[in-house]
């Protein structure tokens, strides 16, 4: 299992703190930045780790901002993509047994540094449950073959 990971400046803080987190648990990661609180935008992060999971460098990716949103809808705009913005761990879950979240967004002004962690933790240790859920993550590929070019 490989992570990417990536931040803007407003998630930079968080994105450290998890690196930490995932390097404890012996979960090898790749850091797409950013690389200091300097201020930048975040798409050009998001892009980064969303490439990276559907290029398959990475399994699964966690991008972190200001509030999780525009990395979160910068993500979602990568065909393959299923990236759920999470701020607590029942949704954490869900979004890996139900959605199939292949990314997680995650607020680093809006949670808590262990909050996220305990999210983190239970996403990665969760898993799809197929079935009727397999059907409606075929109907969101149907809408990306329509809607993406
Ligand atoms: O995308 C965001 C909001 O949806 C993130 O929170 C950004 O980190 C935020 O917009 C950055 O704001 P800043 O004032 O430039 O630090």
């Amino acid at each position: 299992m490989k992570i990417g990971i990536g931040s803007d400046h407003g998630g930079f803080e968080l994105k450290e703190y998890l690196k930490e987190y995932l390097k404890k648990q012996n979960i090898e990661y790749i850091d797409y930045g950013t690389n200091s609180l300097e201020s930048v935008d975040y798409p050009d992060f998001a892009l980064k780790v969303a490439e990276g999971v559907v290029n398959g460098e990475c399994n699964k990716g966690i991008v972190v901002c200001g509030t999780g949103i525009g990395v979160s809808i910068s993500c979602n705009k990568v065909r393959g993509i299923r990236c759920a913005l999470l701020s607590d761990t029942y949704s954490a879950r869900m979004s890996a047994e139900h959605n199939n979240a292949n990314v997680i967004a995650l607020g680093g002004r809006v949670i808590g540094k262990d909050l996220a962690v305990e999210i983190v933790s239970a996403w990665l240790k969760s898993e799809f449950l197929g079935g009727r859920h397999e059907r409606r993550i075929n109907k969101i590929s149907d809408i990306e073959a329509k809607y993406m070019l």
